[in-house]
């Protein structure tokens, strides 16, 4: 039987995006995606990334230094050392272009294994310590909203960006070392003015210049764009709000249509996009803020360099080509410095996939029930295979007590009735005797065994009959034979494609549904067989036939049945009543 979720460890606070927790989410995200078998070839490739990164700044210097040779040859007018120029830069451009396309193409295959590893780590945290189960809405004490989202969506935004800026970040720092030690040798001469009637000489002006006009217009553009990342979180939301209410649509289309419920769909489509319309008018104001900064900023930034080099030209200080240099150097770094502008819009929404995916790796890695509820249910093995209930009283995850279990004692093969009024506490019961219901108090001694879980409704999640079958094992494990003997015994064999047994699930009956689960059990021959109303939509005669059917198959197998009517065809040990109602009394 499946355990219960290991102890808990506390919840981190929430806390404010700030940078400082930004970066650490960041920091559990890559350790995440990189750490594990095979690593090194992930650092491998980085390096090998970042090396030919290191290339293109030594081209981009290289073009500078082009610069200067180029216009001084025009300022001659040498056409021969032009030409030259001309050659050198067709045989940059061409190292930048080959340089680019390596260097992209590996930039790929390291993002492909680094998200496979993080959509692993995710599906694994999710599934595997039952997040999706306990942080729902009305169980979790911090319920995960789109976790399809986070998994599928996210996943590819961080290992795509992380990569792409931590690489750009480490040469941009590299480049621009270089770019101001270049800055630094050009701009030797003194730029004097006079403010007030003072003589001020600042000498080698350009390179003090270059970061205070860039801090300048990060604080600018900072101030008129923080709130984006909050509008970016809201938008993402909204817009897996919306999807997920179509794919609702599709996977009940039956319901809907029977129901008439267009119009009810239509009216939860228009209020879910509406959510969508209002953060959209939200961020148009924002966006309008930031770029009423950040444009002016973006369309200056190349042509300013020339202005501030100007001076210089005209002190007679340099050449023409000189000047044009410096402009590039100057150019250069500012533009260098200028990443973190040229990158706000899409560090906010970066912002915002961090603590998206981080939030549901966090909670799903430890996930919380709802705080309030008693949480005393002592499970213990069972030493001698009996399945035993004692003082046990369950409750809701929000703290409603249910009416107490009797105690009990169910030995193995034995074949009991769960009976009682609808909402007493039946199926609340099983999830406790399987683990997965945590609120209440009392002991449950719980037998080891392979056991398998029956539900009212569709059967199970699948895409083909013999996976459903054979659900949660995998179908090449059993025998084809076997199966379609089962199948046919159940009224599915015209489901079955002759050669392949592979049809889909769609289109069939509730009862259809139900018998295939009754297959499922036949052929996973669980030691212990759970069925929740999992016969109620078949006719009397049916479900008696092929209750004994069952039970002739699984002649080892302990059968627990909840259902409101006794159950006929099945030779019952025992019937426990749960909650006030008795319904043989009623009957009677
Ligand atoms: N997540 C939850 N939050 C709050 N209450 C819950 C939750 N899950 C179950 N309950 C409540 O617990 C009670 C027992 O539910 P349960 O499904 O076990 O009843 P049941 O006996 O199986 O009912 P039925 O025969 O109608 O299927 C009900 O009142 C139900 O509303």
């Amino acid at each position: 039987m499946p355990e219960r979720a290991p102890d808990r460890p506390s919840r981190p606070s929430s806390q404010r995006p700030t940078l400082r927790l930004t970066l650490r989410r960041a920091a559990r995200l890559t350790r995440a995606a990189c750490l594990g078998p095979g690593a090194w070839k992930a650092g491998l490739l980085f390096a090998t990334i970042l090396s030919l990164s290191f290339v293109e700044i030594w081209i981009s210097l290289r073009q500078i230094d082009w610069y200067r040779d180029f216009y001084n040859a025009l300022e001659k007018v040498d056409a021969a050392a032009a030409v030259h120029q001309i050659g050198i830069f067709c045989i940059l451009t061409a190292s930048g272009v080959v340089t680019f396309l390596i260097g992209d193409y590996l930039q790929k295959a390291l993002q492909l294994r680094l998200r496979t590893r993080l959509t692993v780590q995710a599906i694994d945290h999710w599934l595997g310590n039952r997040a999706y189960w306990l942080l729902r809405p009305g169980f979790g004490a911090t319920p995960v909203e789109n976790p399809d989202q986070r998994v599928a969506e996210d996943c590819r935004q961080f290992v795509e960006k992380i990569l792409e800026y931590s690489l750009e970040l480490i040469s941009k720092v590299v480049a621009l070392v270089s770019y101001v030690a270049l800055l630094w040798s050009l701009s030797s001469f003194v730029l004097a003015i006079t403010v007030f009637g003072f003589g001020i000489e600042i000498p080698r002006y350009m390179v003090w210049l270059a970061p205070i006009y860039v801090g300048l217009a990060s604080l600018v553009i900072h101030l008129g764009g923080r709130a984006l990342k909050r509008v970016y979180f809201t938008r993402e939301r909204a817009e897996a709000d919306f999807r997920h209410a179509l794919i609702q649509i599709r996977a009940s289309a039956d319901l809907v249509a029977q129901t008439q419920g267009e119009a009810a769909e239509k009216r939860r489509l228009d209020q879910r996009f509406g959510q969508i319309e209002l953060n959209w008018r939200r961020l148009m104001r924002r966006e309008f803020l930031f770029y009423l900064f950040h444009r002016p900023y973006q369309t200056t930034i190349l042509r300013v360099p020339t202005f501030f080099a100007l001076p210089a030209y005209l002190a007679g200080a340099v050449t023409l080509g000189g000047m044009m240099q410096l402009a590039n150097a100057f150019g250069s770094v500012t533009q260098t410095l200028s990443w973190f502008i040229f990158r706000y819009r899409a560090l906010a929404e970066f912002v915002a996939v961090c603590e998206r995916l981080d939030g549901l790796m966090q909670n799903a890695r430890a996930p919380e029930p709802l705080p309030g509820a008693a949480q005393k249910i002592d499970r213990v093995a069972s030493a001698d295979g009996w399945l035993r209930l004692e003082g046990l009283r369950l409750s809701t995850p929000d703290g409603r007590w249910l009416d107490p279990t009797p105690d009990y004692a169910l030995r193995p093969g034995a074949r009991l009735w769960i009976a009682g009024g609808s909402g007493q506490g039946k199926t609340t019961l099983l999830s406790a005797v399987s683990g997965l219901w945590i609120w209440g108090e009392g002991r449950i001694e719980a037998p080891a065994g392979k056991f398998a879980f029956l539900p009212a409704g569709a059967p199970v999640l699948a895409e083909t009959i013999r996976a459903a079958a054979c659900h949660p094992e995998d179908p090449a494990t059993h025998d084809p034979k076997r199966l379609h003997r089962v199948l046919s015994r159940l009224g599915l064999g015209h489901r079955l494609d002759p050669c392949l047994l592979e049809t889909s699930l769609s289109g069939l009956s509730m009862g259809e549904r139900q018998r295939l689960g009754l297959a499922r059990a036949v052929m996973l021959r669980p030691d212990w067989l759970v069925l929740d109303e999992a016969t109620a939509a078949l006719d009397p005669m049916t479900e008696a036939d092929l209750l004994g059917w069952l039970a002739a198959e699984l002649p080892d197998t302990t059968i627990i049945m909840v259902a409101h009517r006794r159950p006929t065809g099945l030779r019952l040990d025992d019937t426990l009543h749960i909650g006030q109602t008795d319904p043989e009394r009623k009957t009677a």
